[in-house]
């Protein structure tokens, strides 16, 4: 098995080691949960402060245009493209991931018309599903449901002429699984129907390359570092930008928002898809982390993320085989088809994330029984990993699940 020595000279060797020096991350703490909420850059704080104290503070509304607030959504949308294989002008930032998916899915359904059923992924993150069932419902579509698990219905079967749209995310938040996004792209293409993707879990933890599909969301919140609730963002492919309708259609998207028409004509490009006051504070904090993204080469990145990742499978293997254990791996081993996390189901997976947290390693916890360690690739090292399996492998041992502080849930688990 690898010595604690052998990592350390693993990271001394890291190409990407320099940029752990760029984000404030605790002492003494592994945190495994940049999947959930990335790790704060060190720039991060003296920028929201700038823009606090010096465009609000001192030059309040004449910030809109000196400190370009107003175009906000556009440069930073810009500035994500690169990590999605988009270009200029195609990628707005803004409103939360769940509303973009709204924006994406109802300005898909009409360039399809005759066709009434939306494809949902019953394994997708819940609100995926939620905004899907909810547009169904309003709007009168059915949906027809895939999933990754045995004998659930794959995508091919659900393809029919009736599907509008397809909806499915690149990595699965459960168990870090992969699709191949340029084959499925192809696939629900040959269908006739439109491919949306979302890439909370994939963009910032390796390269993405959004090819020919129709449209694509995502967080900054994760891998991103933008901040708890940064501005998510909007990939709409070229061929469909001055077609498609936004149906949040908001000032900010029109074409001439200051003539403050009584009706709505919506702006070139992109654009169409603004619609009310951006967070100002928000972007400022994403911007900073995006400094530090615009020098990422991500193909080293995810050569990182999938030796940390199969290393952390081949220490838990050695130090808590499932026999010993009752870990079972449900993050595919072969790494093509691994994002940047690793999950494991435990009858008692809750209590072990508890007692993990108690040692400095912070996972988290999902349903069904699921324990789940992210890898953020660009600040973690490999003595990071062979610590957090030394503290899994301990803390199994020592049957936390019998402590009944560690069975309270939180809140947010
Ligand atoms: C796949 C996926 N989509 C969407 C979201 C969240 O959406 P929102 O940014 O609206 O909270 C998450 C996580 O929070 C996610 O994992
Ligand atoms: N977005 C989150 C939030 O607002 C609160 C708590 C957690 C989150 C998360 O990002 C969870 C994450 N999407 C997941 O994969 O479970």
């Amino acid at each position: 098995m690898i010595t604690r020595a052998e990592c350390e000279s693993l990271d001394d060797k890291d190409p990407l080691r320099a940029f752990r020096d760029e984000f404030r991350l605790p002492p003494g703490v592994v945190y495994l949960l940049g999947n959930s909420l990335g790790a704060l850059p060190k720039r991060t704080p003296e920028r929201v402060a700038h823009t606090v104290e010096t465009e609000w503070g001192r030059d309040l509304t004449a910030s809109w245009n000196k400190a370009g607030w107003w175009d906000l959504p556009q440069t930073t949308g810009d500035r994500i493209a690169p990590l999605i294989g988009a270009g200029p002008g195609q990628v707005i930032a803004g409103d939360s991931t769940s509303v973009n998916i709204f924006k994406a899915v109802s300005a898909a359904l009409p360039l399809r018309p005759g066709r009434r059923v939306i494809v949902s992924d019953l394994d997708n993150f819940s609100t995926d599903r939620y905004v899907v069932e909810g547009i169904a419902k309003t709007m009168g579509y059915e949906v027809r449901e895939i999933g990754w698990g045995e004998g659930a219905p794959g995508l091919d079967e659900a393809l029919g002429d009736d599907v509008a749209c397809v909806l499915l995310s690149h990595v699965d938040y459960r168990t870090g699984a992969r699709h191949d996004m340029a084959s499925v792209t192809a696939r629900v293409h040959a269908a006739g129907a439109i491919m949306i993707w979302d890439l909370c879990h994939s963009a910032g933890a390796m390269p993405v390359d959004v090819g020919e599909a129709d449209f694509a969301v995502g967080c900054t919140y994760k891998y991103l570092n933008g901040g708890p609730g940064a501005p998510a963002y909007l990939y709409v492919a070229p061929r469909h930008q001055e077609v498609v309708q936004n149906a949040i259609c908001g000032w900010h998207g029109h074409a001439a928002p200051f003539a403050f028409e009584p009706y709505y004509r919506p702006a070139a490009g992109v654009r169409r898809f603004a619609t009310g006051s951006p967070p100002v504070l928000a972007y400022a904090a994403l911007n900073a982390s995006l400094d530090i993204w615009e020098r990422v080469d991500l193909e080293r990145l995810r050569e990182k993320s999938l030796a940390l990742t199969s290393l952390f499978i081949e220490l838990v293997d050695e130090l808590a085989p499932a026999s010993r254990s009752g870990l079972t791996l449900v993050t595919p081993r072969d790494p093509e088809r691994r994002g940047s996390q690793v999950s494991y189901r435990h009858p008692e997976g809750y209590p072990i994330v508890r007692a993990l947290a108690d040692r400095g390693v912070i996972a988290d916890y999902r349903e069904p029984e699921l324990v789940r360690f992210g890898f953020a690739a660009l600040y973690l090292r490999h003595v990071d990993v062979y610590d957090a399996a030394t503290a899994l492998a301990e803390v199994i041992e020592s049957e936390p699940w019998r402590d009944e502080r560690y069975r309270q849930r939180l809140t947010v688990t």
